[in-house]
């Protein structure tokens, strides 16, 4: 049977080839944000306290609903001021509601690392989410071959773009440790069936070499969840949902890291 994952893959095939007939490489290439030097993830990961990433996502799969009435850069600028480490910011518009526009509204109202939140399977979008200010990338295991992970983060790394590779079980992990990516992330979430829990994520850290910066994603709630994972060695916590659906998920943040700060 399709999984969810396997239909947006199929979608989002069809999307960025009819991008590519519509605008052309030289369309992106105007982008003056092309030029200009990115933030560095890794960097301010490793020197965080409290490591949290946290998400701009109106809605999901799972969830139909989350948070449809806020405007992106308000929500952004709250994480910021709250003193999170970056903003991780869905593009992904059939499933998630999101758009590059809220990218961009993003970068014009931070200076901070964000990371373009998509469904990546072709170089296209790498360039793309530079054009549209992004600092950091997402590469999904499950849905790219070891081969196109290496040349995507090659590509990537060229473009002074860093590279969050996510995967969800050893397999994708041992196949893609010579990628040289700066962040692995691991997802809580399994995004075949969408059941969530952090077991993945304690299971998984001690085969992540030390260079790379650990992640973990989704499903986190509590600041016990943070304190657990960190005596596994995670640096990074990304996390959408528990901050998006409050009615400020700037203060929520705020509340939420400084709490992490404080243990
Ligand atoms: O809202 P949560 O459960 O805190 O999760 C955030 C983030 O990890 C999740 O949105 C995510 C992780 N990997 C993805 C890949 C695509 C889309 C979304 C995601």
């Amino acid at each position: 049977m399709a999984t969810i994952l396997d239909t947006i893959v199929k979608h989002k095939l069809t999307e960025v080839r009819l991008k590519k007939e519509l605008f052309n490489i030289s369309y992106l290439e105007q982008s003056s944000l092309l030029k200009r030097k990115c933030f560095s993830l890794s960097e301010t990961l490793k020197n965080s306290k409290s490591g949290i990433i946290a998400e701009h996502k109106r809605r999901s799969p799972s969830k139909p609903s989350i948070n449809q009435k806020l405007l992106v850069n308000e929500v952004v600028l709250g994480y910021q001021k709250a003193g999170a480490c970056g903003s991780s910011v869905l593009t992904d518009n059939s499933f998630f509601g999101g758009s590059l526009e809220d990218l961009q509204l993003a970068r014009a109202t931070t200076d901070f690392p964000l990371l373009r939140k998509d469904f990546i399977i072709d170089e296209y979008q790498i360039l793309e989410a530079k054009a549209h200010g992004a600092d950091v990338i997402l590469l999904i295991a499950a849905i790219l071959s070891p081969l196109q992970i290496k040349n995507f983060t090659n590509l990537a790394n060229q473009l002074g773009l860093e590279v969050l590779l996510e995967v969800h079980n050893e397999k994708e992990l041992q196949e893609n440790l010579n990628a040289q990516v700066q962040l692995i992330g691991v997802n809580n979430r399994n995004l075949k069936t969408f059941e969530v829990s952090t077991q993945i994520s304690k299971e998984l850290a001690q085969q992540i070499p030390n260079e790379i910066v650990k992640i973990s994603e989704s499903g986190l709630k509590s600041v016990d969840d943070i304190l657990e994972l960190r005596t596994y060695g995670f640096r990074g916590f990304l996390i959408g949902e528990t901050f998006m659906k409050t009615e400020n998920p700037g203060e929520s943040a705020e509340n939420f890291i400084k709490e992490t700060e404080g243990n």
